[in-house]
């Protein structure tokens, strides 16, 4: 299978590496001073904070090439627009792995709804520098598998092949015949999650805010009661079951975890936050605008 990963940061680049190292045909799109970067040095990985780093000769491209069976598009909500038109003239099945709750139509009328998988990058880290810092797996991460999915929900063989290309490079990846509910209940959890974290300065300090996890809890809460489906993963219920006190213990203790620490929480940045807004329209927005 001819790979291309469209998006050079955390996520798409751990991917790349991942699936180089296990042997696919695997090529990286990267712009502007991480091209140069990939070029010289290839991927960097390093585990959370540890001292070694380990150069991944992925290769690397600025335009895409054709031919390709594949393409994985790993950037960042707001940064979709600006890349549709490129897509559709490349050959290829799309898979966005990203934060995504404007559902799959806007991403298929532009590329063709024949072409199009969704799924999330349940794998997380920060850069530092031009090293991928990426988040060791660990109880919590194990138990969340990286959901692919078709728009309509049926298991395809070209989405039993996908699932288990992943697999073959380690990653925990399992069909999703719900998507577009599981990354709209995401979206439902993660912008107050996320603007939270951007407000405090980092997860461990909103952890030590109880005032401010209560405040994001509900409006977890609002998020998920105005969403047309019943939350996805059906875990998420809890988030409006479980009495507010539990639930912010919970919070405060997952935000102080390595999972949240060693994730794109704890690196706010600008793109971080124009993603987060992004998100929140896409949420705002009534079911048939989107
Ligand atoms: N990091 C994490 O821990 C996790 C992230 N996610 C989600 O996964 C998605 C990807 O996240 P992540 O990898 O962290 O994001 P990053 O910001 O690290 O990476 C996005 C990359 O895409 C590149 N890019 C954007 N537009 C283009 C373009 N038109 N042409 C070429 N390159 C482009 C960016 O380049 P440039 O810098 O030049 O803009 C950047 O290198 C997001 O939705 C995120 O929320 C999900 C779980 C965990
Ligand atoms: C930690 C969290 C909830 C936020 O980025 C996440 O989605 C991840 O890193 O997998």
């Amino acid at each position: 299978m001819k790979l291309l990963v469209y998006g050079a940061g955390v996520c798409g680049s751990l991917f790349a590496a991942r699936m180089h190292e296990a042997g696919h045909d695997v090529s990286l799109l990267a712009r502007g001073e991480r091209l140069t970067a990939l070029r010289r040095n290839g991927v960097q990985l390093a585990e959370e904070d540890g001292p070694a780093v380990k150069r991944v000769p992925v290769p690397v491209v600025e335009h895409p090439d054709s031919g390709y069976d594949l393409i994985t598009v790993f950037i960042r909500t707001h940064q979709v627009d600006a890349v549709l038109e490129s897509l559709a003239g490349v050959q290829g099945d799309v898979l966005f792995l990203l934060n995504w709750a404007a559902g799959p139509e806007a991403l298929s009328a532009v590329i063709g709804h024949e072409r199009l998988l969704l799924g999330f990058p349940t794998t997380g880290g920060t850069m530092d520098g031009d090293v991928v810092r990426y988040r060791k797996s660990n109880v919590i991460t194990r138990r969340v598998a990286v959901p692919i999915g078709e728009p309509d929900g049926r298991t395809t063989p070209r989405l039993e092949r996908i699932v288990e290309m992943f697999r073959t490079a380690g990653f925990n990846a399992k069909a999703e015949p719900q998507m577009d509910a599981w990354l709209r209940t995401h979206a439902a959890f993660e912008v107050p999650l996320g603007q939270a974290v951007h407000a405090a300065g980092g997860p461990v300090v909103l952890a030590d805010d109880p005032d401010a996890v209560r405040g994001m809890l509900h409006l977890m809460r609002q998020n998920l009661a105005a969403m047309e489906t019943p939350p996805v993963p059906r875990a998420f219920a809890a988030l409006r079951a479980l009495p507010q006190g539990l639930l912010v213990a919970v919070f405060r203790r997952f935000l102080k975890s390595p999972t949240a620490v060693h994730s794109g929480l704890d690196a706010p940045s600008p793109a971080a936050a124009a993603e987060l807004r992004r998100l929140a329209e896409q949420l705002r927005a009534p079911a048939g605008g989107r």
